[in-house]
């Protein structure tokens, strides 16, 4: 397979490089006025980070940082430890940060790198699927609170983004299927091939050995790229398009129901649950056909994710879904489809919908 270079354009242009075997190509991102570069990294992925550590030393000062894994990572008191060894190591502004792992690791290393010094160099490694496609893709970095998810952030945007598709050889099925809900949900808003070219093989779509898996990495990013140039701060689309806030389509429920176990479920698992909530509101408040919607469910069960859930009660998760960031004042917004790849926002959908969909959602089981 060749290299792919996937262009962001705007202010702070970038591109993605799709390719195997690429940590040669970070000097040449990073540039030759960095001297030092603090390696933020999920410690548990510290032997496979070797080939990016041996470049990385063979050209700058190196801060290595092993962060905990998952979830756990995308916390005040890591954000604060990564501060003060910047600190301590003496970090300027003409220094960079390289993250290493999964978007909760490229989440906390963004931010870190958007906060220190008011912001520096930042150019992610993302090691699993869904990091691919999604999360080290277009500047949103961000830390949980008490209150949720993703609460305090910052637009960050990389110097650039190494796609290694070789990393994904070790990533758990599991992980690798998560990926898939943010694949999938791409397909929905944007890129319907994505939905067709799952549905003629799921096994070869979770192959990271085969040559579909790369095919959808690409689409799902050109999916994200189109969005994240045409809004990239969320402030809104134009010609009746939601901007980018359509790349949070199923979020608004995944996010109450992370919340709601403690952080415990993968965000792929609760996307691929959310978006399957959020068909079935537009389909109750008129806007989505029968067909599409049940489709939702048909996708992510094929590759292996779940589409109910009735681990929490409603007014639990209802509660959670007021302080997602769509949300104004009392107003609950969710994008909602009008058809396959027709996003549209719904605002203050009624109550008696949201629970509707919330007992579909239960399968019955509800808490
Ligand atoms: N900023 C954004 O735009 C954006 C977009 C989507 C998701 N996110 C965030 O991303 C996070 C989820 O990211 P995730 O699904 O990558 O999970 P993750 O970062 O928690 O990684 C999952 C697990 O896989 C391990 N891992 C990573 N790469 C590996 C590899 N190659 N081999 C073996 N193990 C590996 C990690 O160490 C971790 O234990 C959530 O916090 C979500 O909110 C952010
Ligand atoms: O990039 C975006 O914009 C997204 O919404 C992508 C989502 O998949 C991602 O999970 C994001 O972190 C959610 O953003 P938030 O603003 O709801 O925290
Ligand atoms: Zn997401």
């Amino acid at each position: 397979m060749t290299d792919t270079a996937l262009h962001v354009g705007g202010p702070s242009p970038y591109d993605v490089l799709v390719g195997r075997g690429l940590a040669d190509r970070l000097p040449g991102i990073l540039g030759s006025s960095v001297q030092r570069v603090a390696f933020l990294h999920a410690a548990e992925l510290t032997e496979l980070a070797k080939p990016v550590l041996d470049v990385l030393r063979a050209d700058y000062d190196v801060l290595a940082l092993g962060l905990p894994s998952g979830e756990a990572t995308k916390a005040a008191d890591v954000a604060f430890q990564c501060w003060e060894a910047l600190g301590d190591a003496g970090f300027t502004r003409s220094d960079a940060v390289v993250t290493f792992g999964g978007g909760a690791t490229t989440d906390l290393g963004g931010f870190v790198a958007a906060t220190w010094l008011r912001g520096v160099r930042v150019v992610h490694v993302p090691t699993t699927l869904l990091a691919m496609v999604d999360a080290a893709v277009g500047g949103k970095t961000g830390i949980n609170t008490g209150a949720g998810k993703n609460l305090v952030g910052s637009f960050h945007e990389p110097a650039g983004v190494l796609v290694d598709l070789d990393t994904l050889l070790t990533l758990p099925r599991e992980e690798l299927v998560a990926g898939m809900g943010e694949v999938v949900k791409c397909g929905f808003i944007a890129d319907p091939v994505i939905l067709d070219l799952v549905e003629a093989d799921p096994a070869a779509a979770i192959d990271p050995a085969g040559a579909v898996l790369p095919e959808l990495v690409e689409r799902s990013i050109r999916v994200k790229i189109e969005v994240v140039v045409a809004d990239l701060k969320e402030t809104g689309g134009s010609d009746g398009h939601p901007g980018r806030e359509v790349l949070n389509y199923g979020h608004t429920m995944a996010h109450a129901i992370e919340r709601a176990e403690g952080y415990t479920m993968r965000h792929g698992e609760a996307v691929a649950i959310g978006c399957c909530y959020v068909a079935e509101l537009a389909r109750l408040e008129g806007h989505l056909d029968d067909e599409t919607a049940a489709r939702h469910a048909s996708v992510f069960r094929a590759v292996g994710l779940p589409t109910t859930y009735s681990g929490a009660g409603f007014d639990e998760l209802l509660a959670a879904m007021r302080v997602d960031k769509k949300s104004r004042g009392n107003t609950l917004r969710f994008i909602v489809l009008d058809g396959l790849a027709k996003p549209v926002v719904l605002s203050g959908p009624s109550e008696e919908h949201l629970r509707a969909a919330y007992d579909l959602m239960t399968g019955g089981g509800a808490a």
